[in-house]
């Protein structure tokens, strides 16, 4: 049989409506024919097509890029695409470039801290292209502690300007996505200075080059930080390096949202927290909630078709071996992460929502909500980019040696993901702000006030501290309540436990230090509860399409299940399960795999994506995998010559001096 029937084969086991599957994976139909309409623009424009890029040196790969974004833009004005199409077409174009941070950063900055006018003034330029803006907080020394930068803005009261100055070396602005070479402006974060007192850290409207000839404006100095990991991947941008030599702003370039300054150099604090001036990064990782999922979908789709296809051993009588897909080690590795890939396409769209409720709350003055959307936000960032990135390598692992090959798709994918642990917040610093979120609540308990949201089940908590797990079955563990129960009481457990530990320290910030470690396990331990049980709600929803639900029930008690599995140990230890039932939910998770098995390749075909947005020879839609990687391999440079360039000057005297030796 050749990869293309295999795949043929295995569409015709599909159990339930694929097309339904797809709408839902999409979030609506709109947003399917959206996305489908975008990802065949992309694929059928040939300046948008990726083969090579890995091979290109830096200035060409950057060019490349610039390039493939004017087109966009181009393609952009020419369509009259929405903003909504517009993120989309980004997204499969799938590079990523200065236009993410202006659009995904710069844009939003001005339009959560800039005050009514300032959005005026900045937001229809912006909008145009006709300024390009870059996002500057962090600096060489300092980038999860914000409050420790140390770029200034001291004000001027004769001038009526802001200086912006870079004191020390560490004080250079450093990573900023778009700002080596392209970004005109930046928001810039800097220490407010007036009148000599500091007034913490802000955020500063500042042009960087000419918007003539792009030059840096004089005092400026400004460059790329250098090759990161990986080939092609993230190099596609222009991460920058800055320093100011006592630049002047006018003062109207503060984002004065959160606190004016007037001319007088006074500052006024409006009724906004302070905690706005972070609002960008709520945003962001809220979106990279969401990009987790069409990431690990992306690995996911690969590895499934890929091992549909790959056949090694346990051929009976000459006959046919087996697919590696049928392994139940191969199994209990895929599977789950197919699960993840739908469970996090779940959460991230409720975050979505979640985010728009809070922009919603926040215009109307209501700020009661912004403790949890940050702690949601940071933790759900931290957990679904820590887990796709593993998962990237565990698609790369399941595919063999192949997927160490760069026409797997894989290699690249993982590079241009991996940074996703660090920026927007590094992972565990992350989680901490998580477990801070979570020691306050629960210290908040005794004084009456009732958790609400994510929270709200630790205002049960004294019952989760008593409740026994019902499980005597395998098919108990297929009931919501039960599952809920044991993440809810799991998590109830752990945070009471590290908070009866931090008691006992007479300062409540050395024992948050001493026991951060434990403490990050029990923010783990609360954002997986979100995900499973956002899943949960999902399947409570009325879900049209053949046989679509019960899919959508397998893959997430496979989810939740599957984790279970991998966190034993807290579910033992806290006594919110015995291991008896433990063993119970393992023979489930092997009966759901037998379940799924002849329904994965229909599951990954749902994400509807296109064998240009894959970009692997392995996740071929088609199944053609073998014929494809042969031609492929001819296409290697080194392959444009029999005899390599080298040979005359490195091998063949190597070898006429071994045929001496061999006289010899
Ligand atoms: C080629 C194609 C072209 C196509 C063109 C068309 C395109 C069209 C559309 C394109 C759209 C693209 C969209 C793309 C998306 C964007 C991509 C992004 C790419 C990634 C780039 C990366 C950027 C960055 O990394 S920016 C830098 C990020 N930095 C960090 O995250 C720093 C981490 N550190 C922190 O967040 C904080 O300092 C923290 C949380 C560690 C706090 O430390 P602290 O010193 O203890 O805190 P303090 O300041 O004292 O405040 C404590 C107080 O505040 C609360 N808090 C903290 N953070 C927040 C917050 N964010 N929100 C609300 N509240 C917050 C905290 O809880 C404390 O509260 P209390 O306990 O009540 O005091
Ligand atoms: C590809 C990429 C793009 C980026 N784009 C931008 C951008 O556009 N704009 C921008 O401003 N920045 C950008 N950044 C910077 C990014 O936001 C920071 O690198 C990130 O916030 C992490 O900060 P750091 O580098 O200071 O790490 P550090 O904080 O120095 O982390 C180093 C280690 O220390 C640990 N650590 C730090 N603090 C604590 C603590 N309190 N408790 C326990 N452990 C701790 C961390 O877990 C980590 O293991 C980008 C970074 C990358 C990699």
């Amino acid at each position: 049989m050749k990869g293309v029937d295999h795949l043929a084969h295995e569409r015709n086991k599909t159990e339930f409506d694929v097309d339904a599957m797809k709408i839902v994976w999409a979030g609506s139909r709109h947003a399917f024919e959206l996305s489908d309409r975008m990802a065949r623009l992309v694929a059928s424009d040939p300046a948008f097509q990726k083969d090579g890029r890995i091979r290109l040196g830096r200035k060409e790969l950057f060019k490349n890029t610039l390039r493939k974004a004017a087109h966009a833009w181009k393609r952009i004005l020419e369509l009259h695409l929405t903003e909504e199409e517009a993120g989309w077409l980004r997204n499969f174009v799938d590079e990523p470039s200065f236009t993410d941070l202006h659009w995904g950063m710069f844009v939003p900055a001005i339009k959560g801290q800039g005050t009514d006018e300032q959005q005026q003034k900045w937001l229809p330029l912006a909008y145009k292209m006709q300024i390009i803006g870059s996002y500057a907080q962090t600096e060489l020394g300092h980038g999860s502690n914000v409050q420790g930068l140390e770029t200034t803005a001291t004000f001027d009261p004769e001038t009526d300007e802001f200086v912006i100055h870079s004191p020390t070396l560490t004080s250079s602005k450093w990573w900023p996505g778009g700002l080596g070479k392209v970004s005109t402006h930046a928001i810039v974060y800097a220490r407010l200075i007036t009148n000599g007192q500091e007034h913490g850290v802000h955020g500063f409207i500042v042009q960087l080059r000419s918007l003539d000839d792009h030059m840096p404006i004089p005092g400026i100095t400004i460059g790329d930080i250098g090759m990161k990991f990986g080939n092609g991947a993230y190099n596609t941008m222009d991460n920058g390096v800055l320093t100011f030599d006592h630049i002047r702003i006018p003062r109207n370039q503060m984002l004065m949202r959160v606190l004016q300054v007037t001319r007088e150099g006074k500052c006024v604090k409006s009724n906004v927290p302070r905690q706005l001036i972070y609002g960008t990064m709520v945003f962001v990782r809220q979106t990279i909630v969401a990009d987790a999922s069409t990431a690990l979908a992306r690995a996911v789709c690969i590895a499934t078709r890929y091992s549909a296809v790959r056949r090694q051993f346990g051929s009976q009588d000459g006959g046919m071996e087996t697919q590696v897909i049928d392994y139940k080690t191969q199994q209990s590795r895929l599977f789950p992460l197919l699960a993840s890939a739908y469970a996090f396409r779940f959460v991230g769209e409720w975050l979505k929502w979640l985010y728009t409720d809070v922009t919603q709350r926040l215009q109307a003055n209501d700020f009661s909500i912004l403790p949890e959307a940050h702690a949601c936000t940071a933790g759900l960032k931290s957990l679904t980019t820590t887990a796709t990135a593993d998962a990237i390598e565990e698609c790369r692992k399941l595919c063999g040696g192949h997927g160490y090959l760069c026409a797997s798709g894989l290699p690249e994918l993982f590079a241009v993901y991996v940074p996703a642990c660090t920026y927007e917040g590094d992972n565990v610093v992350l989680l901490l702000q998580v477990a801070r979120f979570l020691m306050k609540t629960v210290s908040q308990l005794g004084s009456g006030k009732k958790p609400v949201g994510t929270t709200a089940y630790l205002g049960r908590v004294q019952d989760l501290l008593q409740c026994c797990c019902d499980v005597q079955t395998a098919e108990d563990w297929l009931k919501p309540s039960v599952v809920l129960e044991a993440f809810e009481a799991r998590s109830a457990r752990m945070c009471v436990a590290r908070a009866q530990n931090l008691s006992k320290f007479e300062n409540p910030e050395d024992g948050f230090a001493e026991l951060s470690a434990d403490l990050v396990e029990a923010s783990v331990a609360h954002c997986q509860l979100i995900v499973v049980s956002k899943f949960i709600d999902k399947l409570q929803q009325d879900i049209p399409g053949k046989g679509v639900n019960r899919q959508l029930q397998n893959l997430c008690y496979i989810y939740a299940l599957n984790l279970l599995h991998k966190y034993l140990g807290d579910f033992l230890s806290t006594g919110c399960i015995t291991p008896k039932q433990a063993s119970l939910a393992n023979d489930q998770l092997r009966s759901l795999y037998s379940q799924i098995r002849p329904n994965a390749i229909a599951l990954v075909d749902a994400f509807n994506y296109t064998d240009h947005y894959l970009g692997s020879v392995l996740g071929r839609y088609d199944g053609n995998v073998y014929p494809k990687l042969y031609e492929e391999a001819w296409k290697d440079p080194l392959n444009d010559s029999v005899v390599p360039d080298g040979y005359h000057e490195y091998i063949h005297p190597m070898l006429k001096q071994q045929l001496r030796n061999a006289r010899l």
